[in-house]
């Protein structure tokens, strides 16, 4: 794959048939995927063939190989003029995203009480592949009020304060989800998993803010250096999962029908107008709701143990998706168009100013929350004004090493071993299961977020270092 350096962080892939635009990569050189060991270049590039595309086909930083669209990867097709929408552009895990809480808690007052937060925090986390959640639904009508209701519904059954709706993405949740369009299978996934973590890179993290980059923003977030904070990341569990192959397979009959013809069968689509399309719509917006009262169950339970624990409750900064397609605005051409943005491992990262930021973060711009791996480092980004890939940036590090890959380079050495020797208090997951997510399995977090601030996508407010982690 032919790339032309533009800047030091953007690559451009110019133009061949069949592709409709180009390819824009946001990426130091060092960060740019190794071809020999992951496609997710050539992924970009077959994206930049669907119909409907506007722009061009974008990969942030972190980008790395995914199911047909790369992780890291945006693409924004015209509503209007025949654009499609790809279940692969959203990912398997729909509405996967971040929450970040803050304590009015400094580290050193944490200290003697981590390893008992840590214990309770373990315990009430349902995680792993299977069942247990922290709420158990009455039946399908309170399942159907979740689909639609999301953080609302969850809030509305006491599990947490209106004030957090403020600092969520739509206030909690979108309003076109279509209970009808989700199968009978993927109910019963999702029916006894609402509020639990799930496996792997999914986690519930204790947190310091180490360095703050911008204090009056950081200030607007409710950030301080030193300060305690709970980063939880996690999505739609078996529900998200089995909508999303659901909709595969159906798109893949139907794309004939269209007249659509894609280069790798994992880009199944269907124009965003279409029945398939509104269908696929209607299930992914009730796999966000759900991923989103997921969020708000594990947050609202780690709330009461650290009041219980320490004394202070949990104020959310704010919760951020960072696998979905949403039909927003956008200036294009001198012009508004009407777009379906795919968002695949990116975040959306709205500037200061915009209408849909609460008013206490509007001057600030939207919290953008960046995980980087259990042992290194997170950030919190901001929008910037004039950003190019349609108000989106990276979602995390990015995986570099498989699984496999990872295991095999730990070498036999012990995962927990090696956090607590960092003082990092480790729960959950198996040997293996830590092995796996060992820092050398992502790229350096830091390196991607300074990327993605030189490419004009987002500015760093602040660094935030782990103190303890749940892992899924
Ligand atoms: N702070 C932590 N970050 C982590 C951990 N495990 C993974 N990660 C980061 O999350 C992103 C997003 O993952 P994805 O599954 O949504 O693609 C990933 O790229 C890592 O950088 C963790 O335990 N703690
Ligand atoms: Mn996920
Ligand atoms: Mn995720």
């Amino acid at each position: 794959m032919e790339l032309v350096e533009e800047s030091p962080y953007r690559f451009r892939i110019d133009r061949h048939d069949p592709m409709r635009v180009p390819g824009l990569v946001f990426a130091s050189r060092s960060l740019l995927p190794d071809t020999r060991a992951d496609r997710s270049l050539e992924q970009v590039a077959n994206v930049a063939t669907l119909p409907g595309i506007v722009g061009a086909s974008y990969a942030m930083p972190d980008v790395h190989w995914g199911y047909g669209f790369p992780i890291g990867g945006v693409a924004a097709t015209d509503v209007e003029a025949g654009g499609v929408v790809s279940p692969g552009g959203v990912g398997f895990d729909i509405s996967c995203g971040v929450r970040l809480l803050t304590a009015d808690l400094h580290r050193d007052e944490l200290r003697p009480r981590l390893d008992a937060v840590m214990d309770a925090l373990s315990a009430a986390t349902p995680r792993g592949m299977g069942r247990g959640a922290v709420w158990h639904l009455t039946g399908r009508d309170e399942l159907d009020a979740v689909l639609r209701g999301g953080s609302r519904y969850a809030v509305e059954r006491g599990f947490g304060v209106e004030r957090d709706l403020h600092r969520c993405e739509d206030y909690g949740a979108v309003h076109d989800a279509d209970p009808a369009q989700v199968s009978e299978r993927a109910i019963e996934r999702g029916a006894r998993q609402v509020g639990s973590l799930g496996s792997g890179n999914h986690f519930l993290e204790v947190q310091a803010v180490e360095q703050v980059y911008d204090e009056p923003v950081a200030e607007a977030f409710g950030l301080r250096a030193g300060q305690v904070c709970v980063m939880i990341h996690c999505g739609s569990r078996g529900l998200g999962h089995q909508i999303c192959t659901d909709y595969v397979r159906a798109m893949e009959k139907v794309m004939g029908r269209h007249g659509i013809h894609v280069p790798d069968r994992q880009l199944a689509c269907a124009p965003v107008g279409s029945h398939e399309g509104r269908a696929y719509l209607g299930a992914m917006a009730a796999a966000a709701n759900y991923a989103r009262a997921n969020r708000q169950l594990l947050a609202h339970a780690a709330g009461q143990i650290f009041e219980r624990e320490t004394g202070r409750r949990l104020d959310l900064v704010y919760d951020i998706s960072h696998n979905l397609a949403k039909i927003e605005d956008h200036a294009v051409d001198g012009g508004t168009r009407r777009l379906c943005v795919h968002r695949k491992g990116a975040t959306r990262a709205l500037p200061p100013g915009h209408p849909d930021l609460p008013d206490e973060l509007r001057a600030a711009g939207q919290p953008v929350l960046i995980p980087g791996s259990m042992g290194t480092g997170s950030y919190v980004l901001t929008g910037v004004a004039g950003a190019p890939a349609f108000a989106s940036t990276c979602h995390g590090a990015g995986r570099v090493q498989s699984r496999k890959q990872a295991v095999a380079a730990g070498h036999g050495a012990d995962p927990r071993a090696q956090l607590e020797a960092q003082d990092i208090a480790v729960r959950g997951a198996s040997r293996r299961g830590l092995a796996e997510e060992m820092p050398a399995a992502y790229k350096d977090v830091s390196a991607v977020v300074e990327a993605a601030e030189g490419a004009g996508l987002c500015r760093k407010v602040a660094r935030l270092v782990p103190l303890g982690v749940v892992k899924g």
